[in-house]
């Protein structure tokens, strides 16, 4: 029945008059119309976005309620750990499905976002995957996100192209390509354009949906030698929240008429409550898990927001929380045991560098740092790991192949036992190091130009020859706040300075001056600078800390059609 949805937007009906999108009953598009976007907002996929929404909106309500009950329970000063009541999950002698053939080699996978020439040349990289990003690397506007699908569309169907006219450059696929894998946004994060029954879609259903809807078959048949879609998942604190990815998989199979257990998808370890839970979490998704990888930068973020309300766990600089560490080390060795067990791939993490362009020393310095950081992966066990940036590829490729050889992975030949005597204890230790004055600036100073490129629709950016996203610069923000929050000494640069508001204050408005006389004044008269600023100096001084950097961000790049921006 066609009519009006609960919030009183216009229908179907109506909508079809001029040029706006065909939606089913009970969908609303609040975001610009455009012809290209209307050949993925077609009304039978947005059929399937709202099926999936009305299907699992309440028990994504009720995760993310979890998760507030989890947060009250760290505030008062419990730990996580292992769940005795699933023990007989993490002692069971199950394994997952068998890893598809067309993805059994994955030692190294370029990341980047939805962008249409970093997809080409990603693709084209030599990596064995492509892992195309609507979430840490990419600002969720709405051009972003539709010409993201736009781009992933006619990447699978092998058409996509790209002309730089400035450069005079046209792009195509190569004959040899990367696999495909998508990572939609986290179940936090809303998708406000898009309205189903009068409240926003969730963002994580809406570039799934629209993905899997448009491209399942054509992946399948090329790509995929039959199985796929590919994909990762981001983000997720306990295994109810891979229960209901399962769940939307196989909804997802049924609608799509394919075999159960032909989607695949790794599950990203980057909160510090999932790392008690990776048996759980490969379980609900045994049927469709590809393994688990180290989100190692939203781990660190993760680490210091559980721990919020213990000042005896206090970060040091951020530079200083490496793989190093005796937490970060253990995660990542609980994690090769826990996949190899269930007989899938252990991902590595990103290393931050990125080439060096005008600085031959300094690049050689920055790729020695990536190969030792790879080199330690693979002598875990690690199957495969992440690159930044297609420069980095030969040498992490070669730490690969010089350690593993011919074999597409070590899953069935570096067990890793001895890590199944790892404690709580091991994954909780205190990271080790000092804090500076430093520490805080830098963090000051990478946080707001992060912010200022996400306004403008730039989510992942280099800054100061390092890749910074949105997971990095979560670090940067909730470092300072912790630190504001405990008064810490700064006890790294022998000053001994305690950081206070007034501290702070003083410190964010010569970084901003320093971030003027690094981009010049023109630069930073049209960029986002001081909105970036006050956004970042708020969420750095609330009093309770906010969940995410990006939550709060979304609201500044809604932008409704026709009636101007708009807050949620
Ligand atoms: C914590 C996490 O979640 S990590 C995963 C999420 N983060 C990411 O995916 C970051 C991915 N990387 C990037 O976005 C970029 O490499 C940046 C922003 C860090 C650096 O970008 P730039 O400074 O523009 O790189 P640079 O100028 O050296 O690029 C050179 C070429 O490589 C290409 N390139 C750079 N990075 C990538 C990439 N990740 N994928 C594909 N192509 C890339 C550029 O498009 C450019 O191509 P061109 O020569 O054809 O024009
Ligand atoms: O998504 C990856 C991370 O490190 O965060
Ligand atoms: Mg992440």
């Amino acid at each position: 029945m066609m009519g009006l949805g609960s919030n009183g937007y216009a229908s179907s009906m109506t909508r079809k008059i001029g040029r706006t999108y065909d939606v089913p009953d009970g969908v609303d598009i609040r975001g610009r119309y455009d012809e290209e976007f209307a050949k993925i907002l077609t009304k039978d996929a947005l059929q399937f976005v709202a099926e999936l929404q009305r299907e699992f909106r309440n028990r994504i309500k009720y995760a993310l309620e979890c998760r507030k009950e989890a947060k009250r329970r760290y505030n008062e000063g419990a730990l996580p750990g292992f769940d005795p009541v699933t023990k007989y999950v993490r002692e069971g002698d199950w394994v997952c499905a068998p890893v598809p053939p067309a993805v059994a080699d994955r030692k190294v996978e370029i990341t980047g976002p939805v962008e249409r020439k970093m997809i080409i040349n990603a693709l084209n990289s030599g990596a064995k995957v492509f892992m195309s990003d609507f979430e840490d690397a990419l600002s969720p506007t709405w051009e972003n996100l539709m010409r993201g699908q736009v781009n992933l569309k006619d990447a699978v169907d092998g058409t996509i192209s790209f002309h730089d006219q400035s450069r005079n450059r046209v792009y195509k696929l190569n004959e040899q390509t990367a696999k495909l894998f998508v990572r939609p946004r986290g179940w936090h994060l809303p998708e406000s354009h898009i309205l189903i029954d009068g409240e926003p879609a969730t963002g994580c259903l809406v570039d799934f949906g629209l993905y899997f809807y448009h491209n399942h078959a054509n992946f399948r048949r090329t790509q995929g030698a039959g199985s796929g879609p590919f994909f990762y998942l981001p983000k997720m604190e306990h295994s109810r929240e891979a229960k209901i990815w399962n769940c939307v998989f196989e909804r997802a199979e049924k609608m799509a008429g394919i075999e159960r257990g032909s989607i695949r998808a790794t599950v990203l370890i980057e909160t510090l409550p999932a790392v008690f839970q990776m048996d759980e979490i490969l379980y609900e998704l045994r049927d469709h898990s590809v393994g688990l990888n180290c989100g190692r930068w939203d781990y660190i973020f993760s680490y210091v927001k559980t721990f919020q309300a213990h000042p005896d766990r206090l970060l040091p600089d951020r530079v200083q929380v490496g793989m190093a560490q005796h937490f970060m080390r253990s995660y990542s060795d609980l994690l090769i045991r826990t996949c190899h067990r269930r007989g899938v791939h252990a991902m590595g993490g990103m290393a931050a560098q990125i080439p060096i362009r005008d600085d031959p020393v300094a690049n050689e310095a920055a790729l020695d740092l990536v190969r030792k950081d790879k080199l330690r992966e693979v002598r875990a066990g690690h199957d495969g790991t992440w690159a930044a940036h297609p420069g980095l590829i030969p040498a992490i490729m070669e730490v690969f192949n010089n350690n593993m050889g011919n074999a597409p992975n070590q899953i069935q030949t570096m067990k890793r036992e001895e890590a199944a005597n790892l404690t709580e204890d091991d994954l909780l230790q205190r990271p080790r190091g000092v804090r500076t004055m430093e520490g805080l600036r830098l963090n000051t100073r990478v946080g707001i130009q992060y912010l200022a490129a996400w306004l403008t629709g730039t989510g992942s950016v280099p800054l100061y020859n390092l890749m910074e996203d949105a997971a990095t610069a979560e670090i940067s923000r909730v470092q300072n706040w912790q630190w504001l929050k405990y008064r810490v000494v700064l006890d790294g640069d022998g000053l001994g300075v305690k950081v206070s508001l007034d501290l702070f204050g003083r410190v964010v408005e010569e970084e901003m001056a320093r971030i003027e006389r690094e981009i010049g004044r023109e630069r930073f008269k049209k960029g986002m600078y001081k909105e970036a600023c006050n956004l970042f100096t708020r969420q750095c001084t609330t009093p309770n800390l906010d969940d995410f950097l990006t939550l709060d961000a979304y609201n500044h790049i809604v932008v409704h059609h026709p009636r101007g921006s708009s807050r949620l």
